[in-house]
């Protein structure tokens, strides 16, 4: 048995490094065989389709859409799509492996994939992407499946794409197919819950945190960054947990109040303002970046990857930060984040709340049945706090952070049942 060196943590700043970086670490931790690593460092399928769709003003223009299968070991692929201009072939690469290590983390059975189309939903009508969706669903017809691979929503992407995924698949197929996508409108079979299924894991494990780090919910400030699905969620249940939430942010920019942010009326106001939090009232602008280094308890990034670096890490004065978004932070940030004795709930973990509840959605279309909300919520901060448990536990038994000890956990699992299905080519 021969052992992969982690690989140099690269300068640039890249949530496939990032991820490659922790997955190689973890590798060597467990002491995974050659052929293991390259195993599960080559995503099982990568597609790109071009798109040509007509705009509004008749023009055709063409996208590029991805989809990343990283494995489906443990079960169908599943991921969400992202609609944003920074989609990336690399970028959903990342956004698949995460998903692979998260499903794992969360114990759910399934692999792990992204989706994603380069473009610009802010500037696009509704038809326009309605059209983009269906382009999309049409080029990925023979990916999607749902015992193949599940999409979901994630940045720019909510219920109402989902129910055109949803919707195409289903013509093309010749049938009303529910489960080949989750994260839809209650009336197509989406699942109570889900909307707000990733802030309230979110939630949960800043809860599970604090609880180890002695914080008072009830005296803890916190700052979140993103106002869009995870974000608001988030700030809103942490502020029913008793938290104060001081700072939030959007594209826009960034929003302080010492005395703490009424988040109804800022989701209020976001939901009138054309989805964004430009011009509230309810708090101070602040610079954009500044929102990171607020002095509070806790730090929910919730936008995208990469904004906590190398370049920034040092200004965090948090002392818990738990991660909503995919990637917020870059490989080159953790020594940095680790020698200030900051704890991290990493996203594999932290935001995994979300695809535990669209797992629910699925095992209820293919049961033809709905389960109340209690129920789900009940079985979800379950889910949630039984990984936390279990991560905290393997960051203890190998004496390393959070971060590495939900790698260690999800590549032994996925490791171990490629062992035992064996059958290479
Ligand atoms: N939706 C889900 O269930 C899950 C999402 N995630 C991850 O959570 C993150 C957010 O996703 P989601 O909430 O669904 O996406 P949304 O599109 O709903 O929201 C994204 C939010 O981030 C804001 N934003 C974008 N760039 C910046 C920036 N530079 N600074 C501050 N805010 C910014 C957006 O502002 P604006 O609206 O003004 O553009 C918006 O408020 C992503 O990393 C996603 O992968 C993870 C697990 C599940
Ligand atoms: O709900 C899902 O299936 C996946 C959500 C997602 O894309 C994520 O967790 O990053």
């Amino acid at each position: 048995m021969s052992y992969k060196e982690p690989a140099p943590i690269p300068d640039v700043e890249n949530p496939l490094d990032s991820m490659m970086s922790r997955f190689n670490a973890a590798i060597k931790i467990l002491g995974l065989p050659d052929e293991m690593y390259d195993i599960l460092k080559v995503p099982a399928r990568q597609v790109i389709v071009g798109l040509p769709v007509t705009m509004d003003d008749g023009r055709i223009k063409v996208f590029e859409g991805y989809r990343v299968i990283h494995s489906t070991i443990l079960g169908p692929g599943k991921g969400g799509v992202r609609l944003d201009p920074g989609v990336t072939l690399d970028e959903v690469r990342a956004l698949a492996a995460w998903m692979t290590w998260k499903c794992a983390v969360v114990d759910i059975p399934y692999g792990g994939a992204k989706g994603g189309i380069a473009c610009n939903p802010r500037e696009m009508s509704a038809g326009e992407i309605e059209r983009l969706m269906r382009a999309y669903t049409l080029g990925m017809l023979d990916i999607f499946g749902p015992d193949k691979d599940i999409p979901a929503p994630d940045m720019g992407t909510g219920p109402r794409e989902m129910a055109w995924l949803m919707d195409e698949y289903s013509k093309a197929k010749g049938m009303t197919t529910h489960a080949v996508v989750t994260g839809k409108p209650l009336v197509l079979g989406g699942s109570l819950g889900r909307t707000e299924a990733t802030g309230r894991g979110v939630t949960v494990s800043a809860i599970s945190a604090m609880e180890k780090l002695k914080l008072n919910p009830y005296r803890a400030t916190a700052a979140v960054q993103g106002f869009g699905n995870v974000g608001s969620n988030a700030a809103l249940l942490l502020k029913e947990r008793g938290v104060s939430i001081v700072g939030i942010s959007d594209v826009s920019g960034a929003y302080y109040n010492d005395k703490g942010i009424d988040i109804e009326k800022a989701i209020e106001y976001r939901n009138q303002n054309n989805g964004i939090l430009e011009g509230f009232d309810g708090a101070e602008p602040i610079p954009a970046e500044d929102l990171l280094f607020l002095p509070v308890d806790l730090l929910v990034p919730a936008a995208k990857e990469d904004v906590i670096t190398k370049h920034n890490a040092s200004k965090i004065q948090a002392k818990l930060i738990v991660e909503g978004a995919n990637g917020p932070t870059s490989a080159t940030a953790d020594d940095i984040i680790n020698d200030k004795g900051i704890m991290v709930v990493p996203d594999i973990l932290a935001n995994a709340g979300g695809v535990t509840v669209s797992y629910f959605e699925w095992v209820q279309n293919r049961m033809g049945y709905k389960w109340p909300l209690d129920r789900i919520n009940r079985r979800s901060d379950r889910v949630m706090k039984d990984a936390f448990n279990n991560v905290y536990a393997t960051s203890e038994k190998y004496n390393v952070n959070l971060r590495l000890a939900a790698y260690i956990l999800a590549i032994d699992k996925v490791s171990s049942s490629y062992k035992f299905r064996g059958g290479y080519g």
